[in-house]
């Protein structure tokens, strides 16, 4: 005969009364196929949080392996996309009859895409940490993602100043010339005396959140990624070879950008998304200057949307 095994989860009571907004597990370690927007499937390893409420105030706790066995079921099934994240919120709900009414996961994983190189017949892979967090409050259904985008910023200010020090430079050596040809210069540009300073840059990242609209169906990993990095124009390259590099200071040099610019462009390029119902942005420039980063935050501005 089977042994019966006490279940304090169901049969006890609380110590201590008290509602909960919040009760399950996190770094739940989880293997997923997603499938976005550039309809390839991809295998990755995936960091998992859920949760449900407890709004009884005597309820002894809920059941986490139930929490846990749906994530599973769901990394068996197929593709994650955003119809499985709304059956596993409904699995999270309906496992936990008459304990709970609010439903919260949030996975995080890094998304790899091919990326050309700027000029060259090449292409590698980036990687792109991408968050996912679905809820379901008392049946209304909420999906934001998040991926933070690396890219080069380089400082106006900076530019401003290397450019005047290389003017002086100029006087220096040719203010007293009667008759210079443009020969002469351009051979004395091609010298370090020449652009005898350079500004500096920094590895930079933009952390941007979006609401989805839950109608959608594909997960927008590569649309999103694609629209940030053509608003900046100087993301962080895969493939490199000599002319990409140098395509790439040229990029960086017709895309001088303080944070404030950096998250103004991005601003104006998440607007322009019908797709995209809300938004919240980060930029953080790890600064080359000084120990400190420079950072700026925005976000649509909905009376009842994000906040910054
Ligand atoms: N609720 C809760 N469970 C915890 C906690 N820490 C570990 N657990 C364990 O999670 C395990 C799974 O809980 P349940 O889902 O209630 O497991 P179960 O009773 O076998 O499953 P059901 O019969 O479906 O309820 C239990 O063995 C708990 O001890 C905690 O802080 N809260």
């Amino acid at each position: 005969m089977a042994t019966i095994m006490p279940d304090v989860a169901s049969s006890a009571k609380a110590q201590i009364g008290g509602t909960l907004d919040w009760v399950g597990m996190s770094n739940i370690e989880l293997p997923l196929t997603i499938r976005a927007d550039d309809g390839q499937p991809r295998a990755v390893s995936a960091k998992v949080e859920a949760f449900v409420n407890l709004p009884n105030p005597q309820a002894k706790g809920i059941h986490m392996s139930r929490l846990y066995l749906a994530l599973d079921q769901m990394s068996l099934a197929g593709e994650l996309n955003l119809n499985s994240l709304k059956s596993l919120l409904d699995d999270f709900i309906s496992s936990h009859e008459a304990l709970s009414d609010r439903a919260r996961v949030k996975i995080s994983f890094d998304y790899h895409l091919r990326r050309s190189s700027l000029l060259s017949d090449n292409s590698g892979w980036r990687s792109y940490p991408v968050t996912l967090v679905g809820s379901l409050n008392q049946g209304k259904l909420s999906m934001e993602m998040n991926v933070d985008v690396s890219y080069s910023s380089t400082c106006p200010c900076s530019a401003a100043l290397a450019r005047q020090l290389i003017q002086d430079a100029f006087n220096t050596q040719f203010g007293q010339e009667q008759s210079l040809t443009p020969e002469q210069v351009q051979q004395w540009l091609g010298t370090t005396q020449g652009v005898v300073a350079t500004p500096h840059s920094q590895r930079s990242i933009a952390e941007v959140w979006v609401k989805l609209d839950p109608e959608m169906e594909e997960l927008p990993i590569v649309s999103l990624v694609d629209r940030i990095e053509s608003a900046l124009q100087t993301p962080v390259q895969a493939a490199v070879k000599r002319e990409d590099e140098q395509e790439f200071a040229r990029l960086n040099g017709q895309n001088l950008m303080f944070v404030e610019d950096a998250a103004r462009r991005l601003k104006l390029a998440l607007n322009d998304d019908t797709q995209i119902l809300d938004f919240w942005l980060r930029v953080n420039h790890l600064e080359s200057l000084h120990a400190h980063d420079a950072v700026s935050v925005t976000c649509k501005g909905l009376a009842d949307g994000y906040q910054p």
